[in-house]
């Protein structure tokens, strides 16, 4: 109580003006969610994520923001405690707009000032973003609020509706979920329900029913590969998954490992573990030659694989995913006479091999955009279809609404021959089966087991489509990593002075060979990322790299150790 009329003192006497009437229950509350002074964290490449015990007031400060943006908007806002792939002791939240997407950068840059300010200095920051930002206080404001299965997260997401509800904002807790499904919720509410029920029941229906639709005919699919051997990471994916089984009826069989109740949280395993040491999760049982995947912490990121007879591994990643899809949709669009521009969205991470099987083979327009896939989300809605992947799995499929009604216009013509009709209906059921707002481990999951039945393809034939140049990631340690300044979607450095010039000239000793530098956007690192015709080159490349980075970047912490 001392602690909240000593806030309010200080406010009033900064601001020299009449305090809101929400403000007094904001600093009343706000002391018992404090700031431990001098904490700075960033809103990063995908929200705030750091250890869990930091995070309370980060939650509290980010239920007062989003019940601003909700104002602002006049739409429902979302809010997802998570820290997808990072370890259990972490935690995180993810910021969603009113149509599902995530949220704009201007406010990412106001979560930053507001989780940062000082505990004095709270409200002025708050009454900052309303004066900025004009907000009408006497608007409505409605927060859908979601976490996944960390121990913290229950008391995180409660601190979350603390500070919704200390500014006046409803909100509605929807408990366990996926992010994907939080997202899915979120643009549910904002359309009135014309993208589907925001309900996690709703979200099953529409999911399973379009994937049956999409199965039903698949006669090239036999029981066997009706199989899919699902590694949940331990998380919240694994019990979502759990819940809708029952609903794909006899259509996919799947073996579900991994999934809470004895191993730990992305503990050796999950979609990131398995597509940074490219290696099978522990905990699962793998048989030669059958389809496998992995989900991440929080079921936006999804990888397949499968081991060879000689129990060699193969990783089929984002861009294998995002070529499947393609294919298949090029198809169809063909099938059906439908002329809508389609582009595959990638970034820099893009297996070279992936860039050219797309260009030069399909034919579809390839754009290369930043890391983060809230980017690679803006470059696609510029298409008619635009197909978004990050190699690590993160990626789902855009429509625009013109291709939308196209697409339901010739689903509904009752005059075109029964190929067109076949190839109307299956865009109409993909269109359904895609979780439009953000990359859905479940949804992509769908998608592709539905695409590989109708098709008749086993994984080995998808992954035969083009092979992957061998590459390498590795991690170089600088005093300050903002030093690396990038350009042409991070492909080329342009500070510190000569450090693109080496890399230039390091690339030369190997054919076909790529390399590129970027500070990371979620750890205080620097990224090196080379590919090579030989496993060996690729590795040399990337050590080669990582000595220049070291050297012109101001590295710490030792030079970087060759592989071999
Ligand atoms: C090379 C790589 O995988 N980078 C990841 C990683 O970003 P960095 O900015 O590279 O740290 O985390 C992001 C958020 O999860 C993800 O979108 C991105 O793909
Ligand atoms: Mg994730």
């Amino acid at each position: 109580m001392v602690a909240y009329v000593l806030l309010h003192a200080a406010y009033a006497s900064h601001r020299k003006q009449t305090i809101m009437p929400q403000f007094k229950e904001v600093s009343k509350q706000s002391s018992l969610h404090p700031k431990p002074a001098g904490l700075v964290l960033q809103y990063g490449t995908a929200g705030f994520r750091t250890n869990a015990k930091q995070l309370d007031h980060i939650m509290f400060r980010m239920g007062l923001l989003t019940t601003l943006r909700s104002k602002k908007t006049k739409a429902t806002i979302g809010v997802m405690v998570t820290a997808s792939h990072n370890p259990e002791e972490d935690n995180g939240l993810k910021l969603v707009d009113p149509m599902g997407e995530m949220v704009t950068p201007t406010w990412e840059g106001y979560a930053t000032q507001l989780a940062n300010a000082e505990q004095e200095d709270l409200l002025a920051a708050l009454q900052d973003i309303i004066e900025k930002e004009a907000i009408n206080m006497s608007q409505e404001a409605n927060v859908f609020v979601g976490k996944d299965t960390r121990s913290s997260s229950a008391s995180l997401s409660q601190a979350v509706l603390d500070g919704v509800s200390a500014l006046g904002g409803h909100s509605k807790d929807y408990g366990l979920v996926t992010t994907p499904q939080l997202h899915y919720m979120v643009c549910c509410q904002n359309t009135q329900c014309k993208y589907g029920e925001a309900t996690v029941e709703g979200y099953y229906k529409k999911l399973c029913q379009a994937f049956i639709q999409l199965t039903k005919n698949a006669s090239n699919c036999t029981d066997d590969q009706k199989h899919l051997t699902v590694d949940g990471a331990n998380g919240i994916g694994a019990l979502k998954l759990r819940e809708m089984e029952s609903q794909l009826k006899k259509e996919l069989h799947i073996s579900l490992f991994n999934d809470g109740s004895k191993g730990k949280l992305n503990h050796q395993c999950g979609a990131d573990f398995v597509k940074v040491q490219q290696k099978p999760p522990t905990g699962i049982k793998m048989n030669p030659g059958e389809r496998c995947c992995s989900f991440d912490g929080d079921a936006d990121r999804i990888v397949y694989y499968y081991a060879d007879s000689e129990g060699q591994f193969h990783l089929l990643d984002g861009d294998k995913i995002a070529t499947l899809i393609s294919i298949f949709l090029k198809e169809l669009l063909t099938q059906a006479g439908l002329d809508l521009e389609m582009a595959v969205v990638q970034t820099a991470y893009a297996n070279g091999s992936s860039t050219n099987y797309l260009e030069d083979t399909l034919k579809v327009i390839v754009r290369c955009s930043k890391t983060g896939v809230k980017h690679l989300h803006r470059a696609a809605q510029e298409f008619d279809i635009g197909v978004y992947f990050e190699s690590n799995g993160h990626g789902t499929v855009l429509f625009s609404k013109a291709a939308e009604e196209k697409i339901q216009q010739l689903a509904e013509n009752s005059s075109i021959n029964d190929e067109r009709k076949r190839a109307a209906l299956l865009l109409q059921n993909t269109v359904n089966v895609i979780n439009q707002t953000v990359g859905d481990a479940i949804s992509d999951m769908l998608l592709i087991e539905a695409i590989l039945a109708i098709k008749g393809m086993t994984i080995q034939q998808w992954d035969a489509i083009y092979s992957d140049l061998p590459n390498r990631q590795l991690k170089v340690k600088v005093s300050d990593r903002r030093m690396i300044d990038t350009t042409d979607a991070e492909r080329r450095a342009v500070s510190p002075a000569g450090l693109q010039e080496a890399v230039n000239t390091l690339v030369k000793n190997y054919r076909e060979a790529r390399s590129f530098v970027r500070p990371s956007g979620t750890e205080d690192l620097v990224r090196v990322y080379a590919e090579a015709e030989t496993q060996e080159n690729a590795d040399a490349l990337a050590h080669d790299v990582s000595l220049a980075v070291y050297r012109l970047a101001g590295g710490v912490g030792g030079e970087p150790k060759p592989l071999h």
